[in-house]
């Protein structure tokens, strides 16, 4: 089945269009570093608006525990996306209160209004359908019809995403649309050799999607937070770079897997390790199996891949005829760690074939680092969403869109 489409919806003038959008962008000091998935969001708030609609968009940013934290507020993102936007954005400060109930009310025909962060309600991300249930309903008392568009969150069942889509007609938007045409590329007979380049700092998340990767993929290239779960997999020591050391089991399993099936995992040779967590931190090249061999010993962070890795994995990257990246491969948001992250998305510029770069902080290193969006095939906005996706998972999000 295909997804249900916004024109199924039938005339939305005049109608309240609740929409979930993933504006979870990166921000510093309040300041958003990299606005692509509110401008991803922009074409089907603009085509509901064009149509006289009363939109209300609602969002997750960051994590917050189920309470507000002003470090986590919309408010910056309802700002940009009036700036992108051709008509008045309005903002609530709470997402089912007072504030966002008179706000729905005084919504003309044609207006947006951006409710305070969805993740502020506990009811949100609850384990306990009941709750999920109950939030999505204070949502959907807002909503004649809503349309699913954060295609960041589709692989997670929380009351917006799910929910909410079950208690009032709802269609998906114009981007989680767009990107299925092109990751359906990828899970449909992809040209081989196909890629999968994998970092980040999600490492738990992510380590769940290689086991299903692996009959799929011809080559999984490990850099970022997650390469130090590998090495100790491996046996070597990582100092106190970030580990899962109760994933250590299950990598070992992969990397057994992975000589079973002749998939390679291409595991860094070097590393980028700092004495402390700063720009302005010593820090040194050095063997990825020799991190506590440095003048910074046990307290050493491994921070990027290193240049011998670098040039590996681009001319892997190169190689391929698809490639898929989730995650940058070391802190790239401090520019003496950037290097890694560079040389993957030059090489990704390069592929002769289907190159595709996924999530919100992968998309940031790309344009932080002075890429322009079209030299990649595509930019997706959903990282984890992306992988699991790629896995060939049935997704909660578009499951209720009717897709199978
Ligand atoms: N070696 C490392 N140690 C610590 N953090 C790292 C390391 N390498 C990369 N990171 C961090 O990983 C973060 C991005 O990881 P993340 O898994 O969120 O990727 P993503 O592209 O946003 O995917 P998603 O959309 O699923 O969030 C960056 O902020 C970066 O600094
Ligand atoms: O950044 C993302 O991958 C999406 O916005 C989902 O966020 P989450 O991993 O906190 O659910």
């Amino acid at each position: 089945m295909t997804l249900r489409t916004i024109d199924s919806l039938g005339p939305l003038a005049g109608k309240r269009v609740v929409v979930r959008c993933d504006l979870n962008v990166p921000l510093r000091d309040g300041i958003i570093t990299d606005d692509g998935r509110v401008r991803a969001s922009v074409p089907t708030l603009q085509a509901l608006v064009g149509q006289g609609a009363r939109v209300i968009v609602v969002s997750h940013l960051g994590r917050p525990e189920g309470a507000p934290d002003a470090k986590y507020s919309l408010a910056p993102v309802a700002a940009r996306l009036g700036e992108l936007f051709d008509a008045p954005v309005a903002f609530a400060t709470d997402t089912v209160g007072a504030d966002a109930s008179a706000k729905v009310d005084a919504l003309g025909d044609g207006e947006a209004l951006v409710l305070e962060n969805l993740r502020f309600n506990p009811g949100e991300t609850s384990k306990n359908e009941a709750e999920r249930i109950a939030f999505a309903g204070e949502l959907a008392a807002f909503a004649d019809a809503v349309v699913s568009d954060g295609f960041g969150v589709v692989h997670r069942k929380q009351a917006s995403v799910y929910e909410l889509e079950q208690a009032r007609p709802s269609a998906a938007g114009l981007l989680i649309d767009a990107e299925l045409d092109v990751l359906d590329r990828l899970t449909e007979k992809p040209e081989r050799p196909y890629t999968v380049v994998l970092g980040g700092s999600k490492v738990s998340d992510k380590l769940g999607v290689i086991a299903h990767l692996l009959p799929r993929v011809d080559r999984l290239l490990i850099g970022g937070g997650m390469l130090f779960t590998f090495l100790a997999a491996q046996g070597h020591k990582v100092g106190s770079s970030l580990l899962e050391a109760d994933q250590i089991e299950t990598v070992k399993g992969y990397l057994a897997e992975a000589v079973e099936r002749g998939v390679e995992i291409v595991l860094p040779t070097d590393v980028v390790v700092a004495a402390s967590f700063s720009a302005e931190a010593e820090h040194v090249v050095t063997s990825a199996h020799a991190i506590e061999q440095t003048p910074f010993g046990a307290s050493g962070l491994g921070l990027d891949i290193g240049p011998e890795t670098s040039a590996t994995f681009a001319a892997h990257i190169r190689d391929s005829k698809t490639v898929f990246w989730n995650g940058p491969m070391g802190v790239f948001e401090l520019a003496p760690f950037a290097a890694g992250t560079r040389a993957v998305a030059e090489a990704l510029t390069e592929v002769d074939g289907l190159s595709v770069v996924g999530g919100g902080d992968s998309a940031a290193a790309v344009r932080q680092l002075g890429f322009d969006d079209d030299r990649f095939g595509h930019i997706s906005t959903g990282g984890g969403a992306s992988l699991e996706f790629l896995e060939g998972k049935q997704l909660p999000g578009l499951e209720v869109l009717g897709w199978q």
